[in-house]
């Protein structure tokens, strides 16, 4: 088939890379003109502009936009405005949901498709493929059917799943018509929820192993800490990056995150350069907002979503609350600034 992708960073440049593996024909279009440049000596059309990239597709058009959320609204409005109807219109970002529901129905009246397509995979999935959650009309879903065939992982050496017969389904490829518009999304969005709640999980572990020579280290408790009340259970000195490499092999909790957690590990075991402030870019605030919506309870997710802004210290002013509140009734006094508990240790000033 051929298609034009805009957008050509981190994902799109590796997902029109897959598609020209697979023999597909690629329009590619990037504000930075080196990203078309790149990919126009691996095969690629580079387009100049929307207008050029319309020209340069033949109809129906198809064209996937991968682009940061937040501009997608405004480069939908441009791209409507060259495009004829029947044409169709993807978003593979990590678009709200809720965006989608409005703008098929205002692209609709154009009588342009809109296709909302979750994509996860992030860098690796030029070789991997990426999972691909769609939403949007079935002729649409149908037309795209083979781009989406090719950018997929495919059955790959997963086993098939017990009781699973006859041919391969779409989700057994790794791409699902979820149902109508947002739903690609709505399921991206629950996706990394739970991806929230994973890698804390997993991060919340490996700092208690960390922490597992507290016994070891109790001479440098402060007298402001509570004292730890049975340190000869607290007598190890765990290797973390080891356990993680450990883990991979038939333990329960073996998955992708956990080998990227312990490839990170291995590379730089003490974690150096990271400051331990975790970013979020929507995704988890939607899927926790969406469960308060139908009251579907998540605690394990919003708890996740929760501690990411506490690692920004969007918790200080609680925090010093607290202590505020503990001077207030008891003359307690908080640990003294910059004497943090560190990951690994428990040190800590002793004062007055
Ligand atoms: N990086 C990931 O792991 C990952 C995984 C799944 C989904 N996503 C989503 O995919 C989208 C793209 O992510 P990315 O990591 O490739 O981002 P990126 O920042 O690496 O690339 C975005 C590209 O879009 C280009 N761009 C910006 N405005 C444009 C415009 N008006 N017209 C044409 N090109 C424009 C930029 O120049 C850049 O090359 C985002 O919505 C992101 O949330 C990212
Ligand atoms: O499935 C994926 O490939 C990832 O989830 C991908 O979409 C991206 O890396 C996250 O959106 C990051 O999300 P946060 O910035 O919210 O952690």
């Amino acid at each position: 088939m051929k298609l034009a992708m805009v957008g050509l960073g981190r994902m799109g440049a590796n997902i029109v890379r897959r598609l020209m593996r697979g023999g597909h024909e690629c329009v590619v279009y990037d504000v930075n003109p080196d990203a078309v440049a790149a990919l126009v000596a691996e095969g690629a059309i580079g387009a100049t502009d929307y207008a050029d990239l319309a020209a340069k597709l033949d109809g129906p058009r198809v064209v996937w936009l991968m682009i940061p959320a937040g501009l997608t609204g405004r480069v939908v409005d441009e791209l409507s405005e060259v495009l004829q109807p029947g044409d169709i219109l993807i978003d593979g970002g990590n678009s709200n949901y809720r965006d989608d529901v409005r703008r098929a129905k205002a692209l609709r009246e154009k009588g342009l498709n809109y296709v909302d397509v979750g994509t996860s995979g992030g860098v690796f999935g030029l070789e991997r493929g990426y999972c691909l959650m769609v939403g949007g009309p079935d002729e649409a879903f149908a037309t795209i059917t083979p781009i989406l065939k090719t950018i997929a992982p495919g059955a790959g050496e997963i086993e098939r799943t017990l009781g699973r017969t006859g041919e391969l389904t779409d989700e057994e490829l790794g791409f699902l018509h979820c149902g109508p518009s947002g739903a690609g999304h709505f399921v991206k969005m629950v996706h990394n929820g739970i991806e929230y709640g994973v890698m804390a999980a997993l991060a919340e572990g490996l700092n208690l192993l960390e922490n597992a020579d507290a016994g070891i280290r109790e001479a440098e408790h402060s007298a402001e800490v509570a004292p730890l009340e049975e340190p000869e259970y607290y007598q190890f000195d765990i290797d973390t990056p080891k356990v993680a490499e450990l883990w991979r092999r038939g333990s329960v909790i073996s998955s992708w995150l956990l080998d990227l957690t312990a490839a990170a590990l291995q590379g730089n075991p003490t974690l150096d350069g990271l400051a331990g402030r975790v970013s979020d870019s929507g995704e988890g605030r939607w899927t926790v907002k969406a469960a308060v919506d139908v009251g579907v309870p998540v605690p394990v997710l919003a708890a996740s979503l929760f501690e990411r802004f506490a690692s920004r210290d969007e918790d200080l002013y609680a925090n010093k609350v607290l202590s505020a509140m503990r001077l207030q009734f008891g003359g307690h006094k908080e640990l003294p600034a910059g004497d943090v508990l560190e990951a690994g240790g428990n040190k800590a000033e002793t004062t007055s």
